[in-house]
């Protein structure tokens, strides 16, 4: 779980000063990575993004400065705070100028250092009264690097499990920016079959290929001015991987069975719940596309990391479908609450919507209660107490595991089937055979499409 009072990123090469600074700061609750060199750092900052860059401008192999100007666009929203000695105040000053926070003169009085760290993780949050998409401190940070990206054209990619909010953020990242009145437009990478995805994102000419029966607009073109977003980005085929680092590069693109060379205007979002650091090492991702895509990252921590959004987003869930429940609701009662505050939720913020429009349209009470949002608990117990054969004992194992993993995904039977370690046909087969039916219609996941 990330510390919530953010994690730090800490380049000093002197050791006794970098170990003082970096025991004080874990003391203080921070969470702290100490790189001791240039180098070192730059591979610290390539892997994730801190919540704030404390850094000597002196290294033995490179400078702050160097440092902190190659990863300026990636550390849109977050702090920088540099330590220097009094020989090197101009640099400090140059790298305020360019963007840099705050710096403080060697030697490092702890006290300063620590007002100062704090005051600067404090304006990186948004207000909880202001903030969108939580009141957690985790998901503030996260919304305060989303405003400051919004001012730029820089590529955005969001990493973050399922259903944690990443297309959300992309709307978010859309709304605030200077685009908002231009479309945004969402490709699912993983939902179009693998040879029609080249002609939905460049669109194609007439007579292109068998069924191209009059020429067709695709998503980058239909984007305009606006923003692309690709959902799934892991999961475009080679040959996709290859065309969309033209696209973002040379920023032109042709229609499939097209000569026209067009202008591609749109600002690019990636999206992705898996590690393409290491779909990278083993060869399925290109390294260059990775890091044309990669330039502001933000990661959207999972719900168990940020607790306090639970209830407050399971009560905006419950607003917006009360609208659609025949009986007058009131909340949930505290029995709901403490069984969603224990709840680990591995399918995020998604979960948490199918359970609640799920309660809503059955619960028979005003208060929804723990069991209408976790039925699936109670019947297991009692299918088990009940089984009297191995075989049914494994049959009710077996329910519960299809069903949770279904639950957990939206019924998104590709993912559910990952879940399980098991090929979609199998899940399907599983589904039937087990009489598993989707509980109530929700509108838990968003389709692909222009919104
Ligand atoms: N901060 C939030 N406020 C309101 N609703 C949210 C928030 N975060 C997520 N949701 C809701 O949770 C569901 C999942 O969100 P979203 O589709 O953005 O997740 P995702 O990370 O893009 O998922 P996937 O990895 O499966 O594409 C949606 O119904 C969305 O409206």
């Amino acid at each position: 779980m990330p510390s919530e009072r953010g994690r730090i990123l800490l380049v000093e090469d002197d050791a006794v000063m970098g170990g003082t600074l970096a025991q004080r700061l874990r003391l203080e609750g921070y969470s702290v990575e100490w790189a001791h060199g240039a180098v070192e750092a730059a591979a610290a900052l390539a892997r994730r993004v801190p919540d704030l860059l404390l850094s000597d401008l002196r290294l033995p192999d490179g400078s702050g400065e160097e440092l902190f100007l190659a990863y300026r666009e990636r550390l849109a929203g977050t702090p920088a705070l540099l330590m220097t000695a009094y020989a090197g105040i101009d640099q400090a000053i140059r790298l305020l100028k360019a963007g840099a926070d705050d710096f403080l003169v060697k030697p490092v009085e702890t006290a300063d250092l620590l007002g100062r760290i704090e005051a600067l993780l404090a304006r990186k949050l948004v207000a909880p009264e202001d903030a969108v998409l939580g009141p957690s401190a985790a998901i503030r940070r996260v919304e305060a690097v989303l405003r400051r990206a919004a001012s730029s054209d820089s590529t955005s990619l969001l990493l973050g499990e399922t259903g944690t909010g990443k297309e959300v953020a992309a709307r978010l990242l859309h709304a605030l920016s200077p685009r908002a009145r231009l479309p945004f437009v969402a490709v699912n990478c993983a939902a179009i079959p693998a040879d029609l995805l080249e002609s939905e994102v460049f669109g194609h000419e007439r007579g292109a290929f068998t069924g191209a029966t009059s020429r067709r607009e695709g998503y980058a073109e239909r984007a305009g001015g606006g923003t692309l977003f690709l959902d799934e980005v892991a999961e475009l085929p080679p040959q996709l991987q290859a065309k969309l680092l033209r696209l973002l590069e040379a920023r032109e693109f042709t229609r499939v069975g097209g000569n026209a060379v067009l202008p591609f205007k749109a600002r690019t979002i990636a999206a992705t719940n898996v590690d393409l650091d290491a779909r990278v090492r083993d060869g399925r991702f290109r390294e260059d596309l990775l890091y044309r895509l990669d330039v502001i990252r933000v990661e959207i921590p999972p719900l168990r990391a940020r607790p306090e959004d639970v209830v407050h987003l399971a009560r905006h869930f419950l607003e917006s479908a009360s609208g659609r429940s025949p009986r007058p609701l009131r909340g949930f009662d505290e029995q709901a609450v403490k069984a969603m505050e224990t709840h680990a939720w591995p399918g995020n913020a998604r979960e948490l919507r199918n359970r609640v429009d799920r309660a809503v349209a059955l619960a028979d009470d005003p208060w929804i209660g723990a069991a209408d949002l976790f039925p699936d608990r109670r019947g297991a117990t009692a299918t088990e107490d009940a089984a009297a054969t191995l075989a049914e004992v494994l049959v009710a194992a077996e329910r519960r595991a299809v069903a949770s993993a279904l639950e957990v995904t939206g019924w998104d039977v590709g993912a559910a089937a990952a879940r399980l370690g098991v090929g979609r046909s199998t899940l399907f087969e599983k589904v039937r055979r087990l009489g598993l039916a989707r509980p109530v219609e929700t509108s838990g996941s968003p389709a692909s499409g222009t919104g």
